[in-house]
């Protein structure tokens, strides 16, 4: 396994802040906060030069099937867009920008979608919420984005720069193993999973840490999940908070509380390797007992 240590899929070690922060009703108030939280994380970063700051599920609107609609916009000309690349711009830094409601005027649909820019302020990913949240639990919670929400139809993997590829799925996507596997797995070889996602105060606690570190573990990367804060006192959905980074070990690296805050966390290069070269399960599968359904171009993967 010594070929892995020159393979490392992570080419330098990427220092990222997690912004968990509670999005109200007043969207250029959510949009001010942003920028303020982005500021801030820039200059107060205790860990050295940030690379990339992560931003949570819905940050812009509230977190509310019949809202949506309201809150939605064109993508690339909606100004929320164009406030995430003016940011990434001015830092310097990447922005995986949670994820906002967007609005498909040609076929007059909503998805749930995220942006990454890059330093330059491009737009290098796009990813629609493949597997919508639908669920509904007897004196927990039940919430329907179906109502009004189209799913997105791609996984999406991308280059980070110089860092190296990653995956990226939407909170209940972080259910569904398969876009993790396509993004780890050849010819991808993605470093990290991240997931804007915003969980709840019945779900949360059920599984939020133990998906994080299944998808991890699974698939020997690290895994980011960035959540809202909890609206304590408000009467509209309980994001779980606890933002999340997970090493290739399945370790928690941080892990944030449940009011507003910044979480700082270090994706360490050489971690990978090593976590591949003692468990090299990464290397180990057997695709003469099943089927390699990623090395066979049976995928649909975002090209932006
Ligand atoms: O899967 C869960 O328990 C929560 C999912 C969720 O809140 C979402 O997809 O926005």
């Amino acid at each position: 396994m010594s070929n892995s240590v020159l393979k490392s899929p992570l080419k330098q070690s990427l220092n990222i802040a997690l912004i968990q922060l509670k999005a109200g009703a007043d969207k250029a108030a959510n949009l001010l906060k942003v920028t303020k939280f982005i500021d801030s994380a820039v200059k107060t970063s205790s860990i050295g030069k940030l690379h990339l700051v992560v931003l949570p599920e819905c940050f812009n609107s509230p977190y509310a099937v019949d809202q949506f609609r309201n809150y939605a916009e064109l993508i690339p000309s909606g100004e929320t867009t164009k406030l995430l690349s003016s940011l990434a711009k001015k830092h310097g830094i990447f922005i995986v920008g949670g994820s906002i409601p967007e609005l498909d005027q040609e076929n007059d649909k909503i998805f749930n979608t995220s942006l990454t820019f890059s330093p330059e302020g491009e737009i290098i990913a796009k990813h629609r919420k493949v597997h919508l949240f639908d669920i509904d639990i007897p004196g927990g919670i039940t919430f329907k984005e179906l109502v009004t929400l189209s799913a997105g139809d791609k996984a999406t993997v991308f280059k980070l720069g110089e860092f190296g590829n990653v995956g990226l799925g939407i909170c209940y996507d972080i259910r569904f193993p398969e876009l993790a596997m396509i993004a780890s797995r050849n010819p991808y070889n993605s470093f990290a999973m991240f997931y804007p996602g915003a969980f709840n105060t019945t779900t949360g606690p059920l599984h939020w840490h133990l998906l994080a570190k299944a998808r991890a573990v699974d698939n020997e990367m690290f895994s980011v999940l960035c959540s809202p804060a909890r609206d304590v006192g408000g009467n509209g959905y309980q994001a779980y908070g606890h933002s999340l980074v997970v090493d290739p070990y399945g370790a928690i690296v941080a892990e944030a509380g449940e009011g507003e805050e910044i979480l700082f966390a270090t994706l360490d290069k050489d971690l990978l390797p090593k976590v591949r070269e003692g468990i090299p399960v990464h290397y180990q599968r057997k695709f003469d007992v099943y089927d390699d359904f990623v090395g066979k171009g049976g995928v649909k993967v975002s090209d932006l």
